[in-house]
């Protein structure tokens, strides 16, 4: 049975990709802007201060009722009591996941081929990340881009809750949800802007046409 997603734009942020303001404000303008869960994704700190930063990101997003999801680090989810975790095809397999994390809520995992979609990992996961749609500078050690014919077919593949990813823009945004993805996540086209609640409004408008 899939489980509920109600989410339709997802937000990928981490200190460092925040260019104008710091995350905290980012996180938060962008969730008055519309963005519904948000997922923290620190790939150069320590773990200490990933901790640290994931209790920062849940108390604002507490504020709002926006679920928080861990990049990667299943302790770092389990300390700060995140609603879920994202992993990919590196990282700590989604069956020892649930293992080893009894009342996890949402478990997201990546999809970079076809031949994934057909295994017990993937079954496992409540949503599916296309990783990626459209290549992207922020995140260069990815295998191919699915595009749009891609997303379609994984579409027809599964009923699991699909999220864009890559290079997801408000000029691309419209195209993707018709082409099958329920949801799109972005770092830059919110952590790259002066104003992340116009950015976040503008990417909803366009989720909300489609
Ligand atoms: C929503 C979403 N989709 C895909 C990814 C990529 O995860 P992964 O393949 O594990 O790569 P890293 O993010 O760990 O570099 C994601 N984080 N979120
Ligand atoms: C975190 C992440 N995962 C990806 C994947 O393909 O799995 S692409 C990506 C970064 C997306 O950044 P931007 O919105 O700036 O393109
Ligand atoms: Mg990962």
């Amino acid at each position: 049975m899939v489980k509920s997603f109600p989410y339709q734009l997802y937000l990928v942020i981490s200190e460092e990709t925040c260019v104008h303001n710091h995350f905290l404000t980012v996180a938060e303008q962008a969730v008055k802007g519309g963005v519904d869960l948000v997922q923290l994704r620190e790939k150069n700190t320590s773990t200490q201060a990933f901790l640290q930063k994931a209790f920062q990101l849940k108390e604002v997003l507490d504020r709002y009722n926006v679920p928080l999801i861990i990049n990667d680090q299943l302790e770092i989810a389990q300390q700060v009591e995140a609603y879920g975790i994202h992993v990919g095809t590196s990282d700590i397999a989604p069956t020892q996941i649930r293992e080893n994390w009894k009342n996890l809520q949402c478990l997201g995992y990546s999809i970079e081929d076809i031949q994934q979609l057909d295994t017990l990992e993937s079954k496992t996961a409540d949503y599916l990340g296309i990783s990626p749609v459209f290549s992207t500078p922020t995140k260069i050690d990815t295998i191919t881009e699915w595009g749009l014919n891609g997303i379609q077919q994984i579409r027809s593949m599964t009923d699991k809750p699909l999220v864009a990813i890559g290079n997801m823009n408000i000029q691309n945004t419209y195209e993707v949800i018709k082409a099958g993805a329920d949801c799109i996540a972005v770092v830059s086209a919110i952590c790259a802007c002066r104003n992340p609640a116009t950015a976040a409004e503008q990417l909803r408008n366009e989720i909300e046409k489609a």
